[in-house]
């Protein structure tokens, strides 16, 4: 699992006082980097060397984040298929899960424009970041 802290900036807040549903795929989307990097580990976007594409997202909002206090972002793989894997990110503010949420991602060739099986060896290193939910 990675994780990573965030500070919620004043503009997160919407005008019920909460962080805004927006913020929170950006959060989980920076913390998805270094699952990327498994992948193309200079994160280089280039269509030579970039990989990756994603399908599906999700996400379930538990309970409410506010400003002033800094929030976990936790992530981790979730699910690996034959051309796609499954992320999994978690919200944590002040001890508690405040949001959840998955990225489904296909290993693409961006030059031949199609979906390609992951290779075995980099199955091998996202297995090293399964975790079950807490
Ligand atoms: C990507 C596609 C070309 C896939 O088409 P294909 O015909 O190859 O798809 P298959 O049916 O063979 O499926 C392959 C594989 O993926 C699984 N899958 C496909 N769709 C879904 C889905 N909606 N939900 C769940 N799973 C799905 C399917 O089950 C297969 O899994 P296996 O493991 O069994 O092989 C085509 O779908 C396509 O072109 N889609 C459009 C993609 C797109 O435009 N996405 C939005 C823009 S990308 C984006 O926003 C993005 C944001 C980021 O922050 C990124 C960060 C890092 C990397 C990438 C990012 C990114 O792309």
């Amino acid at each position: 699992m990675f994780k990573i802290t965030v500070t919620p900036r004043f503009g997160d807040i919407d005008s019920l006082k909460h962080v805004t549903n927006t913020v929170v795929g950006d959060w989980f989307e920076t913390g998805r980097n270094e699952i990327f990097r498994i992948f193309t580990p200079d994160l280089d976007t280039s269509y030579e060397k970039w990989k990756l594409i994603m399908v599906r997202t999700e996400f379930d909002f538990i309970d409410q984040m506010y400003y002033g206090f800094d929030v976990e972002i936790r992530t981790f793989i979730d699910k690996i298929g034959t051309s796609s894997f499954t992320v999994g990110h978690e919200a944590w503010q002040k001890g508690k899960l405040k949001s959840k949420g998955k990225a489904v991602i296909v290993h693409y060739d961006f030059i031949e424009q199609k979906s390609k099986p992951i290779p075995e060896e980099i199955k091998e290193k996202l297995r090293k970041h399964t975790c079950d939910e807490e």
